[in-house]
């Protein structure tokens, strides 16, 4: 057992892999959690989340179920696995940019775009030390990204599960992050990360990084925006498809991740809108940075862990009753603080059942209501 006076242990992604490892012999008492999943990496790699992505597509199309907000992936390889497969793609579309991305790194390092075979030889000579053929996913560079300013930008979404079995998902804030450069498509400029990347970790380094608001809006100014720019019905069905694409992603490693009672994960999703409003999944990161870049950006992040707390372990819940099985267990999901109820497949499943019924009744002369479908995102 962990020794812990407190019910939540502090815990990184490196130590909770001791902790549910077999042989340490550590068990976590009733009382104690722990903010990440066992196995979280199958979400939270990029190679494996392309990998789960893609099988449970082919799974759902298989079973004839509706994958509509599913396909968030840009058409992506890992290499050096899908090598050839990858060459043949390129060769169809010779003039599209790739971005090639280390699978298991993160604030941009190793990064490149590429719109020639060639380049391809910064990953397979070796030019990152230590990085010698190490797994890299390659993706469809997402040219027409949707532009503010002139400014491409991408999102942060914090999305809180308590559970996969059942799914038990809640959508917390977010905000935009935007590149300090203006955009361009050309090919002059592939090198320069300023342009292309979005995240903090690169723009910050750029001259023109403003320390006052760290280049980011919050998601309500960019729904704002948004419906004063296209509209409140394309603003509506982006938000929406952005609900459907967070709930696809979780459902595609539902029957994957070790869905151990003592765990929760905040998951900090990175998104990319292009110019026709469609969201693309970019990555889902297991450790968002809780780093404050502005006095708002503080005020949001500590909110957050606020709500994350009330959420995994509410008031009216007592750690220490015997008959505790985890504060993740109990009841349906509620809106908590800033985060709103995304999905809970088990009121789901009762809600499918209850309007089955009453359609049967309604068969028999009874009137029938649906569930008008709406996003739930920052209103
Ligand atoms: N397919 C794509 N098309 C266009 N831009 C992309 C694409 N994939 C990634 N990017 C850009 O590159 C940035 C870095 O990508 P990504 O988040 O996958 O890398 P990372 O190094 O793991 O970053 P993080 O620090 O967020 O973990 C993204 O924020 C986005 O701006």
């Amino acid at each position: 057992m962990l020794p812990s006076p407190h019910p939540f242990s502090r815990c990184t992604v490196a130590t909770v892999r001791q902790i549910f490892h077999p042989d340490t012999g550590q068990r976590l008492a009733d009382n104690q959690m722990v903010c990440h999943y066992p196995n979280h990496y199958e979400l939270t790699r990029k190679d494996l989340m392309v990998k789960n992505i893609k099988r449970y597509i082919r799974d759902q199309v298989k079973e004839g179920n509706s994958v509509e907000g599913a396909d968030c992936l840009p058409v992506t390889y890992l290499l050096p696995a899908d090598y050839s497969l990858f060459v043949e793609e390129f060769r169809r579309s010779p003039n599209c940019m790739w971005i090639m991305k280390p699978a298991n790194a993160a604030q941009g390092r190793g990064i490149f775009i590429i719109n020639k075979l060639a380049q391809i030889k910064k990953w397979s000579s070796g030019r990152f030390a230590g990085r010698d053929q190490e797994t890299y996913v390659v993706s469809r560079y997402i040219e027409n990204p949707l532009l503010i300013g002139g400014k491409k930008f991408d999102l942060r979404i914090y999305v809180l599960i308590t559970s996969f079995r059942p799914l038990r998902m809640y959508l917390g804030d977010g905000f935009a992050r935007f590149c300090n450069a203006n955009y361009s498509s050309d090919l002059a400029d592939i090198d320069n990360m300023y342009i292309h990347l979005t995240n903090v970790s690169v723009q910050k380094h750029n001259e023109d990084y403003n320390d006052q608001h760290g280049g980011k809006w919050n998601i309500q100014n960019l729904r704002l925006y948004l419906e004063s720019t296209r509209g409140l019905a394309a603003t509506e069905k982006m938000f929406s498809d952005i609900d459907d694409l967070l709930v696809h992603s979780a459902k595609s490693v539902q029957n994957v991740i070790i869905n151990d009672r003592h765990c929760f994960e905040c998951y900090g999703y990175d998104l990319l809108l292009d110019d026709d409003l469609k969201p693309w999944l970019v990555e889902i990161n297991a450790s968002p940075s809780m780093n404050a870049t502005s006095q708002g950006d503080r005020e949001m992040k500590t909110k957050l862990m606020k709500d994350v707390f009330d959420i995994v372990l509410p008031d009216s819940v007592n750690v220490n009753d015997p008959d505790f099985k985890g504060a993740t267990s109990t009841g349906p999901c509620r809106d908590t603080g800033d985060f709103v109820v995304l999905y809970d497949e088990a009121a789901e499943a009762e809600r499918a059942a209850r309007a089955e019924e009453m359609k049967q009744n309604a068969g028999r002369g009874r009137s029938a209501r649906e569930r008008p479908a709406s996003s739930k995102l920052w209103k």
